[in-house]
């Protein structure tokens, strides 16, 4: 853009051009503004669709006229060039420049779908520079962030509970925070926001906030909600689970991962059901050897909602509901929704009760996070046959298994992964998040109780005592 080059150029002879170029468009907007009517919607709908990368000024100047609108039209980036082509005194605290609006990007995915995975891998790109991670995980204690080595400074584990509902407004205010503190400087000037939501989000309350809270919107804008869904489990996933019919329905884009894993039939299958139940979703693949590149997933245009009739609804009714300032009126209403499915009825029936303002642990009255922890160091043969056993014959029931364990011989934590009756690869990190080294097993389940495997991790305990 023209603004750059004007900004950049060394020469005295260009900067007194410039100068007067500048003047004459100073008096030459002053006109402009008098002919300035009121349609704010308008200036909002093109500072979020504005390149404020690398137009900055454009932006600035938008802002510093919040509810202008040229001649009666909706602003075209010629016309607020031409308005705001001056070389605008950056960071001079007397004229301040508001900060471009950023870009938000949820990632979103059913339990174990692959977020984590998908996330490590995009943030060891050059492409994902830059970048605040934010991520929110439903447990006790956090493992994720764990897995997410690389920036570890830039990411923030979001307090335990679930985005959708009992944290919402904490994401609120941490990501208002991040703002402001990227504005004043006190972090870097990181170019767009990735929040990892956990795998059991309704995304719409989610984005309904980021699309309309009045703490966000001046500066940040929803940008893209991408969903992962497993290649082997997603169609059961689908029939079964309401939360993951939303995160797919709602995505811009979706990612089938673990494509290694599951043979062509099962691929192809699962691809007629994400095409029938979001069709304009730009669609991609991941598996251990290949993943969409953070330009794919994150940069562009601003989220556009799917077309569907069921978005629509349930947007509509965040809309009629949404304050996430009242989490709780909010979860009593978000959970109704999903009341329509029978095969889900129950998870998010809160049957009377105020459960997440009292129990932020459970996600309903069936699911159930909790953490079985040890202080000694355990036995790898014996937990890893047991953790096989309960996987296969509780698998229905355990819709996550995650740990850090403390494995006997071994000087560095082990992550272990469960996902309904899969457990894979054990991943070793490098080096333990605290001196206590506990093992720490969390369990997110259905229908099962934390006593029911607490008595059989008692003999995985007993063995890694011997
Ligand atoms: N083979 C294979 N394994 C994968 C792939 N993606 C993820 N996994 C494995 O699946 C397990 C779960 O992956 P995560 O990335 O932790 O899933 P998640 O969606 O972040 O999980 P939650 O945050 O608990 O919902 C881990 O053991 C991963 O190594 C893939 O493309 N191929």
């Amino acid at each position: 853009m023209p603004i750059q080059g004007q900004v950049q150029s060394k020469s005295p002879f260009a900067a007194s051009r410039r100068a007067e170029r500048a003047a004459r468009r100073r008096r030459h907007a002053a006109r402009h503004h008098a002919h300035i009517t009121l349609d704010e919607r308008a200036i909002r709908e093109f500072a979020s669709s504005a390149p404020v990368r690398r137009g900055g000024a454009v932006h600035c100047r938008l802002v510093a006229h919040p509810r202008g609108c040229i001649d009666g039209r909706r602003p075209v980036l010629k016309d607020v060039f031409r308005v705001s082509s001056g070389p605008l005194p950056v960071n001079d605290r007397s004229n301040p420049v508001p900060e471009p609006v950023l870009p938000v990007h949820v990632l979103t995915g059913f339990l174990g779908s692959g977020k984590t995975t998908l996330l490590v891998r995009l943030l060891a790109d050059p492409g994902m520079g830059e970048t605040a991670v934010l991520i929110n995980e439903l447990g006790e204690v956090g493992i994720d962030h764990l897995l997410v080595r690389r920036l570890e400074d830039d990411v923030v584990l979001l307090e335990s509970g679930c985005l959708c509902c009992t944290v919402r407004n904490e994401l609120v205010e941490t990501l208002a925070d991040l703002a402001a503190r990227r504005a004043a400087g006190d972090l870097p000037a990181f170019r767009r926001i990735v929040v990892e939501t956990t795998g059991l989000a309704d995304p719409a309350p989610i984005v309904h906030t980021l699309m309309t809270d009045a703490r966000l919107t001046p500066h940040l804008r929803l940008a893209g909600l991408t969903a992962t869904i497993d290649a082997t489990l997603g169609e059961g996933t689908l029939a079964t689970h309401a939360e993951a019919v939303k995160q797919a329905a709602m995505a811009d884009r979706l990612v089938t991962t673990k494509t290694d894993l599951a043979d062509a039939t099962t691929r192809a299958s699962l691809a007629a059901r994400l095409a029938a139940l979001n069709p304009g979703a730009r669609r991609f693949e991941a598996s251990l050897a290949a993943a969409p590149s953070p330009a794919e997933l994150f940069e562009g245009e601003t989220f556009s909602i799917g077309a569907g009739t069921d978005v629509a609804t349930w947007l509509a009714a965040e809309a009629a509901h949404g304050d996430p300032s009242h989490d709780h009126h909010h979860d009593d209403r978000h959970h109704d929704d999903h009341d329509h499915d029978d095969r889900v009825r129950g998870e998010h029936d809160h049957a009377g009760h105020h459960l997440h303002h009292h129990d932020p642990q459970r996600h309903g009255d069936r699911v159930a996070t909790f953490c079985l922890t040890a202080d000694t160091p355990l036995d790898w043969d014996v937990l890893t046959r047991w953790l096989e056993l309960l996987l296969t014959a509780r698998g229905e029931q355990i819709l996550r298994l995650k740990g850090i364990v403390n494995v006997r011989g071994r000087d560095k934590p082990v992550v272990v992964h469960g996902v309904q009756h899969v457990l894979y690869p054990p991943q070793e990190l490098l080096a333990w998040p605290d001196a206590a080294r506990a093992s720490m097993l969390v369990f997110i389940t259905r229908d099962l109780s934390r006593s029911a495997i607490e008595r059989s991790f008692a003999r995985v305990l007993a063995a890694g005592a011997v």
